[in-house]
C-alpha cells in the first residue's frame, strides 16, 4: 500500500488507546485543553506528540503491526478523507470527513446570493461574527423553507441578519418572517440589509428577549400559525424556545436548532461545561421526543431539523 497519510483533528475526549500514553506524557490538564491533530501513516508503529505552529500537538502513528480495532476508525486514501463508526455493527460505513480542502470545495458550491456575500463580508470585522451561519447552512436553510412551501417564519436569534435575510429572500412577497433579538446594534445591521436586499415588508423585527416575544405571539393568538423556525439564539434557552416554537408552529411545520454539535463537545466526555450539558441534554430530550421527527445535520456547527407531528 502506497504510504498514504491523512490529517484529522480529533477534539479533546475523542481518545484512541494510542492516546493514553501521550496523554500521561503530557498531563492529564494539558491533554484536556487542546484538539490534537493526527497524521497517521503506514509504517512502523510510534507515536510521537510535536508542538506545531497553532499550538495543536501533532501525533505521528501508524498502525501496521497493530491489531487493534481502532485502526479501523480512521482510513485514508490519496484524494479523500473519512471515518468509520467505531461499533462494527455499522458495517465498515463509510462516512467523509470535512477537512479545509474539502470545506472549500463545499463553499465552492453554494449558490450566495450577492446580498448576502455583501453582509457576510460586513459582518466579517465585527465583534462575533462567528456566530453567524456558514452559507452552506443559510442555503439548506432557505431550501427547507423553500420545500415547506413556507410563508410563516419565526427566527430566534437574528445578529446582523444573515440566516433571516437568507430566509426572508426565499419567502414569497406576502411571507412573514418574526426576527427576534436583543441587541439593536447588530439589529441595524440586519435591517440595512433587509432594505438593501427589498425584503423589509417581509420582516417584523422584535427587539427584545426572545422568550417575551414568543410569549406575545402565543398571547395574540398566534399558535399553530407559522410554518418554520430557526433557533440560533442563547444555547441554555434552547428548551424554552423549543416548547414554545411547538406551540407555534403548524403540524407539519418546521423547527431547525443550531449548535447541536457545539464544536464537538457535545460527544466529549471530558467536557461538562453548563453550556455543552445543556446542549447535550436538549438533543437527548429531542431524541426520545414524540412530538417531533428529527434529524440531526452535521453542517456547520451541526443542525437538528424537527418536524411537528
Ligand atoms: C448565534 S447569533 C445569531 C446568528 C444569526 N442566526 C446569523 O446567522 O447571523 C445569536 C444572537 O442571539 C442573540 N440573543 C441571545 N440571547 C437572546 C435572547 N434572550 N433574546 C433575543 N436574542 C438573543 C444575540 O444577541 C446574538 O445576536
Amino acid at each position: 500500500m502506497a504510504n498514504s497519510s491523512i490529517n484529522l483533528v480529533l477534539h479533546q475526549g475523542s481518545m484512541l488507546p494510542h492516546e493514553l500514553p501521550v496523554a500521561a506524557l503530557l498531563g492529564p490538564s494539558c491533554f484536556h485543553s487542546f484538539s490534537s491533530t493526527w497524521a497517521i501513516t503506514n509504517g512502523a508503529i510510534h507515536v510521537s506528540p510535536q508542538r506545531g505552529k497553532c499550538s495543536a500537538i501533532c501525533y505521528r502513528f501508524s498502525f501496521r503491526k497493530c491489531t487493534c480495532k481502532w485502526k479501523r476508525l480512521v482510513r485514508s486514501c490519496s484524494t479523500s478523507e473519512f471515518v468509520l463508526a467505531s461499533d462494527e455493527n455499522y458495517g465498515n460505513k463509510q462516512v467523509v470527513s470535512l477537512t479545509p480542502r474539502l470545506y472549500d470545495y463545499v463553499l465552492k458550491n453554494v449558490r450566495e446570493p450577492e446580498i448576502l456575500r455583501q453582509l457576510r463580508q460586513e459582518t466579517a470585522s465585527m465583534r462575533g461574527s462567528q456566530m453567524q451561519v456558514s452559507p452552506d447552512q443559510a442555503q439548506l436553510l432557505a431550501m427547507l423553507v423553500q420545500i415547506l412551501g413556507a410563508e410563516r417564519c419565526i427566527e430566534v436569534g437574528v445578529y446582523t441578519g444573515y440566516s433571516s435575510l437568507a430566509i426572508a429572500l426565499v419567502l414569497p412577497d406576502l411571507g412573514h418572517l418574526v426576527a427576534c433579538e436583543r441587541d439593536a446594534k447588530s439589529l441595524d445591521v440586519a435591517k440595512k440589509y433587509y432594505q438593501l436586499a427589498g425584503v423589509s415588508h417581509k420582516v417584523d423585527v422584535k427587539l427584545g428577549l426572545a422568550m417575551d416575544s414568543l410569549e406575545s405571539l402565543i398571547l395574540n393568538g398566534e399558535a399553530g400559525s407559522y410554518d418554520f423556525a430557526f433557533i440560533d439564539a442563547e444555547k441554555r434557552m434552547n428548551e424554552k424556545y423549543f416548547e414554545l416554537l411547538l406551540q407555534l408552529v403548524r403540524v407539519g411545520g418546521l423547527i431547525v436548532i443550531d449548535n447541536v454539535l457545539w464544536h464537538g463537545k457535545v460527544a466529549d466526555p471530558l467536557v461538562y461545561d453548563p453550556k455543552t450539558i445543556s446542549i447535550r441534554n436538549f438533543n437527548q430530550k429531542l431524541m426520545e421526543d414524540e412530538r417531533v421527527n428529527i434529524s440531526m445535520v452535521p453542517i456547520g456547527d451541526g443542525m437538528t431539523i424537527c418536524r411537528k407531528r
